[in-house]
């Protein structure tokens, strides 16, 4: 028996007390959402039980489903009452102490380097159940789970610490009570309570109440008519289901009928939820089967790449008895998330032609998991490309891969792009110089999901994609939008006599080194040879474990910069092979490319002792 009959003492997950300090301690402009939070979380857990008495009709309330306010005068608390599913003293430790969020080390790290914008973040994160302590000094929780005979109290003052304690509770449910602090008595008036519940909570499933009262409409939204929902409807909707403080990007409200009768209503975040990035790859869509809640986080329901969206999915016509377990292998909830997919991708679709600018937000925040469906989704693949936008080199903004091909020059026939990690960066770097001076439009890809969909996808209408950092770059073929002035080059014989020197110098630390085509302003970059494994991709997996070394590179020489030209011609009229500045130069030529990449010369020691010499030559003169 594990039952403890004295009062227990614990002390709240680190995180949480950080959470704690904010949440109590922030002048949270807003804070009567700390009602929306915990009423959300009654109506869940009336949804839960309700779902667990489909498989154990005992388990039923005696009264229906219904959340109950009461507002104590002396002194001023306010309680909010369920008769769902309840918690037991272990349920109580490990959601009522801890953050089970994911995502939750980069939220608290995030509000620690960003002190003013504390209030904007906690809205994004969504603190749940801890809102209470915006507005008491003390919280109280009596709690009695479903099918069990304790009950228990926890309670605490936000300070560290909670408290749980063997209590009595006739039903099963939960009863939360706030006792309000001095600043928040407004929070014991009625009327207040009235409006906050109007303006937040009117379309929950379940009945609010306040005494004999009914506060909202408590009917769920997506039974109506869309015709009859405002935008504001929809916005208090998306903020409760999914405990979010934004306004939805977009809202999609669809009644399918036919063979697989189902209803969703679905929402895109404005901002990026805070666990868009974890592992876990976690959807958030509630799945209901006749108005009866059924599970959240389902990937059956929602691909891995939609899982930014929010909100509701209810069909009649899957089994009411199909167990969470059960929904793997469902057919026809196979066959709803389909159309539910292509649903999604036809309307960013319109999104994308009619708002670009609006697009371009989304895309800003939500493309990077779309581009794994790329990946997942082979069915669908073709619809998620053309939905996809990409940074490129061209128009400025946005461009879709067939207003790409639209722009290629007489000659092109590849479509051409350059991955890294970060977008401004890329648009700096010295590969792209010969595709500029050129015009020739190069996509600039800095998710690190791109590296991946690129070894699924190696073309576009019939064009290859193809990375300007890997292989040779034969710009020769494409027309040039205006003639090129000839610069003075470096003599082709003195050329090679110089690639030959720096190939011995070098030795195994490059592949090779070559003259290079892409190259007009910068004197050398590295790129990898044909076949040999894209720079980008050999930094990714470097850092994730998953290679050890990476392949040696080829050194690109730029025939037309005056630096190679003088070394050429250096190397013709001293070619004596002991010639220390020329090896020195080799090397630092070398480091320069790797810096470029924003990579570290493996012997810094060395590079600066190299550029001393050299920088002491150049002022000796
Ligand atoms: N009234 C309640 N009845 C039963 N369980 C509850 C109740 N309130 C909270 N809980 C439990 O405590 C957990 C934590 O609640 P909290 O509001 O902090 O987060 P959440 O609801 O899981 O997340 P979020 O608020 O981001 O959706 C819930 O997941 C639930 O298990």
């Amino acid at each position: 028996m594990t039952e403890a009959l004295e009062k227990e003492t614990f002390s709240f997950q680190t995180e949480v007390g950080q959470l704690l300090e904010i949440v109590a301690g922030s002048l949270y402009s807003n804070r009567e959402v700390f009602l929306r939070e915990l009423v959300s979380n009654a109506s869940d857990a009336c949804d839960k039980l309700r779902y667990a008495t489909l498989t154990d009709a005992h388990l039923a309330p005696t009264q229906d489903f219904a959340i109950t306010l009461e507002i104590a005068a002396k002194p001023k608390a306010l309680s909010i009452s369920d008769n769902g599913i309840g918690m037991n003293h272990a349920d109580l430790l490990e959601t009522l102490g801890t953050i089970a969020k994911s995502g939750t080390g980069a939220f608290i790290d995030a509000l620690k380097a960003d002190e003013k914008d504390n209030v904007g973040l906690i809205g994004q994160f969504g603190v749940g159940f801890y809102a209470a302590f915006m507005v008491a000094s003390k919280v109280d929780v009596l709690t009695r789970k479903a099918g069990e005979s304790e009950a228990w109290l926890w309670s605490s003052d936000g300070k560290g610490a909670f408290t749980i304690e063997p209590a009595e509770r006739d039903t099963s449910g939960t009863t939360v009570t706030l006792h309000l602090k001095k600043d928040a008595k407004e929070f014991a008036e009625e009327a207040r309570i009235r409006h906050i519940i109007k303006t937040y909570s009117e379309h929950i499933g379940f009945p609010v109440k306040l005494g004999d009262e009914t506060l909202n409409a408590a009917e769920a939204l997506w039974t109506r008519p869309a015709k009859d929902i405002t935008k504001e409807q929809y916005t208090e909707f998306y903020r409760h289901t999914s405990h979010a403080f934004d306004e939805p990007w977009h809202v999609m409200h669809n009644k399918v009928e036919g063979i697989l009768n189902h209803t969703s209503l679905l929402f895109v975040p404005t901002v990026q939820p805070f666990d868009l990035f974890e592992p876990e790859r976690k959807s958030h869509v509630k799945l209901y089967v006749n108005r009866v809640y059924i599970s959240e986080t389902t990937k059956d329901l929602i691909p891995a790449h939609l899982r930014f969206l929010r909100g509701v999915v209810d069909s009649q016509d899957l089994s009411l008895n199909v167990s969470r377990e059960m929904l793997q292998t469902d057919p026809q909830l196979a066959r709803i998330k389909t159309s539910i997919t292509k649903k999604v991708l036809s309307e960013l679709k319109k999104k994308a032609t009619k708002a670009p600018e609006e697009y371009a937000a989304f895309w800003g925040n939500f493309g990077a998991v779309l581009k794994e469906g790329l990946v997942e989704d082979t069915a669908l693949r073709d619809r998620i490309l053309e939905v996809c936008r990409f940074a490129s080199t061209g128009a400025g903004g946005l461009t879709s891969l067939t207003e790409y091909v639209s722009r290629m020059k007489t000659g092109q026939d590849a479509i051409y792009y350059i991955a890294g990690e970060d977008a401004a960066k890329l648009a700096k770097s010295p590969h792209l110089e010969g595709f500029k001076a050129k015009g020739v439009e190069v996509l600039l890809l800095s998710d690190h999901v791109d590296e991946f969909w690129l070894q699924h996808i190696t073309e576009h209408d019939a064009k290859p994609f193809k990375s300007i950092t890997r292989g040779a770059a034969d710009l020769d073929q494409i027309d040039d939008d205006e003639k090129q002035e000839d610069t003075p080059k470096a003599e082709e014989a003195d050329l090679s006599m110089l690639i030959a020197a720096i190939k011995a110098e070098l030795g195994e630390a490059v592949k090779d080194v070559r003259s290079s085509k892409r190259l007009t302003d910068s004197p050398v970059c590295l790129i990898a040879d044909d076949g040999d494994m894209d720079v980008n991709l050999e930094r990714l997996l470097k850092r994730h474990g998953q290679l050890e070394h990476g392949m040696p590179r080829v050194l690109e020489l730029n025939p037309s910069h005056a630096l190679i030209a003088k070394l050429a011609d250096r190397t013709k009229s001293d070619a004596d092979s002991t010639d220390a500045l020329l090896k020195d130069a080799a090397h630092l030529l070398l480091d320069q490319a790797r810096i470029v990449e924003g990579e570290v010369p493996p012997d810094p020691t060395e590079f600066a002792r190299r550029l001393g010499i050299v920088m002491t030559r150049a002022f000796a003169v």
